[in-house]
């Protein structure tokens, strides 16, 4: 069955989802990692396949960039194919000196400005949190790959590029120091809100690509190509992952 989106059919998707916003990186990570790789969708060139990786079934599709998008692809995914785990990996800015440039963010919660979960649901919290059976497992990942994480709140932002402003301490500055965010990207608080309300469960990892305290970034090849450390932390993560 086929949803407006989503042209796959029933036992298409694998049960553990990674998602990153940008359907070339869904693409070349079936392509780079998984072993078989199918594509089951492309609306929209939303690109989602579904391989194997060292032996269990996984599937990585794109999510698009903001909330309405990932909470239309993931709310699809959880409640017509079965779905049960959706990991965001993706790209996001520092907003600190302790995350630099490539390294590797667990989300512990999403603060939001947006208005998604309370139109969704009624449900007024301003920060989403994730599932804590997949946040132990992408732990136990990362540290048989070897990859440190840092660990904290990250801010789910409904824009992307904002009005200059004099006013000191800037919002990015406040939101580090009110809220507990390590770093600015677009989704997870969607996602965490989707999952919480369907009885499901999602995760986030983010690669440091740009910083607000400092002047690095990074190109767009580099953002689809070099997240391996992250990626391979996500593909790991059913071996983890209590059944
Ligand atoms: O790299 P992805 O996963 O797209 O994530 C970040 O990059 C996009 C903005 O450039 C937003 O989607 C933001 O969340
Ligand atoms: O949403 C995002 C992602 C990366 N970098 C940013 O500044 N914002």
């Amino acid at each position: 069955m086929s949803t407006p989106h989503n042209r796959a059919e029933n036992g298409d998707f694998a049960k553990t989802v990674l998602m990153p916003g940008d359907p070339l990186r869904a693409k070349f990570i079936a392509e780079t990692f998984l072993e078989d790789p199918r594509l089951v969708t492309d609306v929209r060139g939303m690109y989602g396949y579904t391989g194997t990786y060292q032996g269990r079934p996984i599937s990585v599709m794109g999510s698009g960039m903001g909330m309405p998008s990932i909470g239309i692809y993931s709310y699809e995914l959880y409640t017509q194919y079965g779905v049960e785990n959706i990991i965001r990996i993706g790209s996001a800015g520092s907003y600190t000196d302790k995350a630099k440039l490539f390294d590797v963010v667990l989300a512990t919660g999403a603060y939001s400005e947006s208005n998604y979960a309370v139109t969704q649901s009624g449900d007024t919290d301003d920060i989403q949190t994730p599932s804590a059976a997949l946040n132990d497992a992408l732990r136990a990942s990362a540290k048989a790959a070897g990859i440190p994480l840092i660990e904290g709140n990250i801010h789910s932002s409904d824009v992307f590029y904002r009005q200059p402003s004099d006013a000191k301490p800037t919002y990015w500055e406040k939101l580090r120091d009110e809220k507990g965010c390590l770093a600015v990207e677009m989704e997870s608080f969607a996602l965490f809100h989707n999952a919480r309300v369907l009885g499901k469960r999602a995760a986030c990892l983010l690669t440091i690509s740009d910083s607000f305290v400092s002047p690095e970034i990074t190109t767009a090849e580099q953002r689809q190509t070099s997240f391996t450390a992250m990626m391979k932390v996500a593909l790991g993560v059913d071996a983890f992952l209590e059944k």
